[in-house]
C-alpha cells in the first residue's frame, strides 16, 4: 500500500486532510506531529522518508500570517520557500510525488476576468513574494508535483476568516468589511478531499494548477454571507479598503479560473456558498 505523509498536520489544511482520511477510511496517510516533521530540519524529513517509504508528501506546512510577515520576511521565505525546496529536494532523491500548497496572494493586478496558470504573477506582500519563491523553486529540483494555488480557505479547523467574522460580529453587533477585494472563499475540506482524489487517482499530469470553490465575492459579501447563514442577526457594512488599513497589501482581483484541474485531473467543485452552508452547519452543531 503506498503511503502519504502530511506535512503541517496540525494546520487547517492538515486538519481537514485528516478529517477526509477518516471519514472515507483512505489507508496510508501518515499525520506526523510538528516535531518530528519540520521542513526546515532535512534531517528530520529525510528520517521521516526513510522510516516510511512513501509515494507521496503532501506540504501544508506554511508561514500563513500575512500582515506579520511584513516585519518577519525572513521567517516568512525561511518556511515558504526554503522549507518547499527541501522538500522538493528530497521528493526528488526518493523518487517521492510532492503535493504543494500555494495561493492567489501571488497576483495583485486588477483583473476583471478569473486569473489562469499561464497569467502573471505580482505579488504585493512578503507573504504573497514568498509563496511565490516556493512555488518557482520546486519544479527547478523535481519533476513530479502537484502545485494546487487556492484562495481565502476556511473551515471548521485552525483561524480562518469565517470564525473570526463570528466571533467579531458576536461581540460588536456590527462589523466593517471590505467591498473591494474580490476572489473566492474556499472550504479546506472541499480542497482537502480533492487532494486525496487526486493522490488517488495516481495521476502522472504533473504542474501547476488553480483549485478555489465556484463563484466570486468581496470579503464583504463572504462576510454578510456567513451572518445571514448563521442567522446571528449581525450588521455586515460594507467598506473600502482605504477605511480599513493592514500592514500587507491583498489583491484587489483574486478570482482563479478552474479549467484546468477540472479538466486534467476531473475535479469537480462545489459552489462557494454550498460549501459555506456546509462548514456552518458542522460550526453550529
Ligand atoms: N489559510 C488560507 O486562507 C490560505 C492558505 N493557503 C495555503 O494553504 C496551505 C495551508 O494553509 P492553512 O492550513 O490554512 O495554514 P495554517 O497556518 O493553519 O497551517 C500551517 C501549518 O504549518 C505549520 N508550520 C509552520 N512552520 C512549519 C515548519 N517549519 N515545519 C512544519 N510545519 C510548520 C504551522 O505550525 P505552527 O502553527 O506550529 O507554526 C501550522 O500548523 C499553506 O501553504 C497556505 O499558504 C493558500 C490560500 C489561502
Ligand atoms: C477581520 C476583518 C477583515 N477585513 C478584511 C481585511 C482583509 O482585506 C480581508 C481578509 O482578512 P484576513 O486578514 O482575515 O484574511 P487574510 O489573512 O488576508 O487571508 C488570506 O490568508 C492567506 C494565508 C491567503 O493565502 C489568502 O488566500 C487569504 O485567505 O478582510 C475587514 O474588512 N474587516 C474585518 O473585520
Amino acid at each position: 500500500m503506498s503511503k502519504t505523509i502530511v506535512f503541517g498536520a496540525s494546520g487547517q489544511l492538515g486538519q481537514c486532510l485528516k478529517k477526509v482520511v477518516e471519514d472515507h477510511s483512505l489507508d496510508g496517510y501518515i499525520f506526523p506531529d510538528r516535531a518530528e516533521a519540520d521542513i526546515l530540519n532535512v534531517a528530520a524529513i529525510e528520517a521521516l522518508f526513510k522510516k516510511y517509504n512513501p509515494a507521496y508528501c503532501i506540504n501544508c506546512a506554511a508561514y500563513t500570517a500575512v500582515d506579520k510577515a511584513e516585519s518577519d520576511e525572513q521567517t516568512a521565505f525561511a518556511i515558504n520557500k526554503t522549507g518547499a525546496e527541501n522538500l522538493a529536494d528530497l521528493c526528488s532523491a526518493y523518487n517521492v510525488v510532492l503535493v504543494h500548497i500555494s495561493t492567489d496572494f501571488v497576483f495583485g493586478g486588477t483583473a476583471d476576468m478569473p486569473l489562469n496558470e499561464l497569467s502573471a504573477t505580482r505579488p504585493l506582500s512578503i507573504y504573497g513574494e514568498s509563496k511565490l519563491a516556493g512555488e518557482r523553486v520546486i519544479p527547478t529540483v523535481l519533476n513530479k508535483y502537484f502545485i494546487l494555488r487556492t484562495g481565502w480557505l476556511y473551515s471548521e479547523y485552525g483561524n480562518n476568516f469565517v470564525k473570526t467574522i463570528l466571533r467579531i460580529g458576536k461581540e460588536r453587533g456590527e462589523i466593517k468589511v471590505i467591498n473591494d477585494q474580490i476572489g473566492t472563499p474556499t472550504y479546506a475540506m472541499d480542497l482537502a478531499a480533492a487532494i486525496t482524489q487526486i493522490i488517488g487517482s495516481g495521476s502522472n499530469k504533473y504542474g501547476l494548477y488553480h483549485y478555489a470553490n465556484e463563484g466570486t465575492a468581496t470579503w464583504f459579501d463572504f462576510a454578510t454571507a456567513i451572518h445571514q447563514i448563521a442567522g446571528t442577526g449581525v450588521t455586515v457594512l460594507p467598506i473600502p479598503t482605504s477605511e480599513y488599513p493592514t500592514p500587507a497589501k491583498r489583491p484587489v482581483y483574486s478570482v482563479m479560473d478552474k479549467s484546468k484541474i477540472k479538466q486534467a485531473l476531473t475535479i469537480t467543485i462545489a459552489d462557494w456558498k454550498d460549501s459555506l452552508r456546509v462548514c456552518l452547519s458542522k460550526l453550529t452543531q
